[in-house]
């Protein structure tokens, strides 16, 4: 069982120690705040919330760094040693790193302008990975709002709590392999939108794959709404984004949140603390991992 005070005397500094650590870090470069909430997301869809995707392949350790969803992509690993090499220098021992990259997805997001939550605390790391949990149970960008809701199903979230979710799209970037298809063959697109992305990612396979365009056009590095007001003016990047406005059941709850941002960002907070209660390792379960790359 998680609870916002499960550190109130063991490490009463948690958040200060993350916070001190973090703010550096996203200085230098802001989008390393979206890296991180992603990291939480995939951590969280794979044996629940445990610091699996955190583990490097070792010998015989297959780890979820080279699924298809993470591998050239999942990134900011080096800023949750910086962190949790903070919180180990205020707290030896006593933190595990799946709680580090809880507390420090929700001070990202804080950082870029989001809202703040209390995070619920208590989670152990695992001594495992699951690489094929990373490729079958992370949604594709290819995706159909049906699969997207299906997924999200699979691990105790509504379909309200994918769509409040995937406002976290409002930060970050995205690479042309994972919008290509969206961009030069999907009809319920901006034209013009289309064109713009169209010069920064070939159409030909294998060309310029990595190239990276803003999941939110306007304001990469802010998160707000302006996510919802991209997708009811066709300017998504993923199709999976688009699928939420499309005609669709989450059509309304999509024009909620552009018409109240702190009704987004309520039912954003709602949605990460119910992801970041899936099915977490507690009480005497894993360990508390020592460097977040390796089991103890
Ligand atoms: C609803 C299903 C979702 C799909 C299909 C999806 C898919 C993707 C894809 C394809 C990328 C770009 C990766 C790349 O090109 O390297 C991405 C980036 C990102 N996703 Fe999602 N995502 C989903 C939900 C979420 C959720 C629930 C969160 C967090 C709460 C999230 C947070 C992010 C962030 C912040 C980025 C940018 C990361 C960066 O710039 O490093 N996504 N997502
Ligand atoms: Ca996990």
């Amino acid at each position: 069982q998680l609870s916002t005070g499960f550190y109130a005397s063991s490490c009463p500094e948690l958040l200060d120690a993350v916070r001190s650590a973090l703010r550096p870090a996203v200085a230098r470069e802001r989008r390393v705040a979206a890296s991180i909430l992603r990291l939480f997301f995939h951590d969280c869809f794979v044996q629940g919330c445990d610091g699996s995707l955190l583990l490097d392949d070792a010998s015989g350790l297959k780890g979820e760094k080279n699924a298809a969803p993470n591998k050239d992509s999942a990134r900011g690993f080096d800023v949750v040693d910086a962190v949790k090499a903070a919180v180990e220098k205020a707290c030896p021992g006593v933190v595990s790193c799946a709680d580090v990259l809880a507390a420090s997805a929700m001070e990202g997001v804080a950082l870029l302008g989001g809202p703040r939550w209390k995070v619920k605390m208590g989670r152990r790391d695992s001594t495992t990975a699951s690489f094929n949990g990373a490729e079958n149970d992370i949604p594709p960008p290819t995706s159909g709002l049906a699969n997207l809701t299906r997924l999200f199903a699979a691990k105790g979230l509504s379909q309200k709590d994918m769509v409040a979710l995937s406002g976290a799209h409002t930060i970050g970037l995205a690479r042309c392999t994972n919008f290509r298809d969206h961009i030069y063959n999907d009809t319920d697109i901006d034209a013009g939108f289309a064109g713009t992305l169209q010069q920064r990612c070939p159409r030909a396979t294998g060309s310029g794959d990595n190239n990276l365009a803003p999941l939110d056009l306007q304001t990469p590095n802010v998160f707000e709404n302006a996510y919802y007001k991209n997708l009811v003016a066709k300017k998504s990047l993923l199709h999976s984004d688009q699928e939420l406005f499309n005609g669709g059941a989450a059509d309304a709850q999509v024009r909620e949140y552009v018409g109240s941002q702190s009704a987004f960002f309520a039912d954003f907070v709602e949605g990460m603390v119910k992801m970041g209660d899936v099915t977490p390792l507690t009480g005497s379960n894993g360990q508390i991992r020592k460097n977040c790359r390796r089991v103890n």
